[in-house]
């Protein structure tokens, strides 16, 4: 996993304090509902209005993972065309975790699926960056047509190795939309502790006589790359 370390500073200048970030993008057809999701997610609350997102909005919140602090970075990006054409380079960029969104009472917004699967590919996101199926606005789930849709999806979602969520960003209790993002940063979480121990073996077998607490050190270093 590359994600950053970000610092505080104390009144002499001296970091004293870092926080992992990643960078989670969210992405899929115009409409899906993925402003209400990473709304809901960071405040808690369905936005009473959304007009189409231009660009990128940012939204953030801090997770405690297994005791530690991460801060999680949702790149809410725009469905249509014309809003996204300029920023797509960016969206790729760093990027540590997808969530793909598709609207349930839509069945164009899961048939082009595979055009956002492409994309990532196109940017050289490959298999080995967590991700995850949502497919949104459960609660206007009424016909058996939707079932269907659902089914599909869950087996998207297992071929393609993603987590699958139904949600809905109005929210319904017990509604599994935090776990979406958790989820994503604790696979991250585990991704890195993994190579990080692979690299340990890899130096073990190649008898570098490095002691291996200093390995762990710098490679994790490397792997989340510190801006302090
Ligand atoms: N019923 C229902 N409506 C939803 C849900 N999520 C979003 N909506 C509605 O769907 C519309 C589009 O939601 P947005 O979150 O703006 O969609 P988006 O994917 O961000 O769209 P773009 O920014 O254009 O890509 C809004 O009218 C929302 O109120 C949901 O879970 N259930
Ligand atoms: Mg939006």
């Amino acid at each position: 996993m590359d994600s950053s370390l970000e610092s505080s500073t104390s009144s002499n200048g001296t970091p004293v304090r870092c926080r992992r970030t990643c960078k989670i993008i969210v992405i899929g057809d115009a409409g899906v509902g993925k402003t209400c999701l990473t709304h809901r997610f960071c405040t808690g609350q369905f936005p009473s209005r959304t007009e189409a997102t231009i660009g990128v909005d940012f939204r953030e919140k801090l997770l405690d993972i297994e005791g530690e602090k991460i801060k999680v970075q949702l790149w809410d990006t725009a469905g249509q065309e014309r809003f996204r054409k300029s920023m797509v380079q960016h969206y790729y960029r760093n990027v540590h975790g997808i969530v793909f969104v598709f609207d349930v009472s839509n069945p164009t917004s899961f048939c082009n699926l595979p055009m956002w699967m492409d994309e990532c590919r196109q940017h050289s996101l490959g298999p080995d960056i967590p991700r995850a199926l949502v497919c949104n606005k459960y609660d206007l789930v009424t016909s058996m047509t939707a079932s269907v849709l659902i089914d599909q999806a869950r087996h998207l979602a297992e071929v393609h190795g993603m987590s699958f969520y139904l949600t809905s960003a109005k929210g319904r209790k017990g509604d599994p939309l935090d776990a979406i993002f958790v989820t994503l940063a604790q696979r991250l979480k585990i991704q890195r502790r993994e190579s990080v121990n692979e690299l340990l073996l890899q130096c073990r077998s190649e008898s570098f006589n490095i002691p291996a607490r200093v390995i762990t050190a710098q490679e994790s270093k490397k792997k989340w790359a510190c801006i302090c």
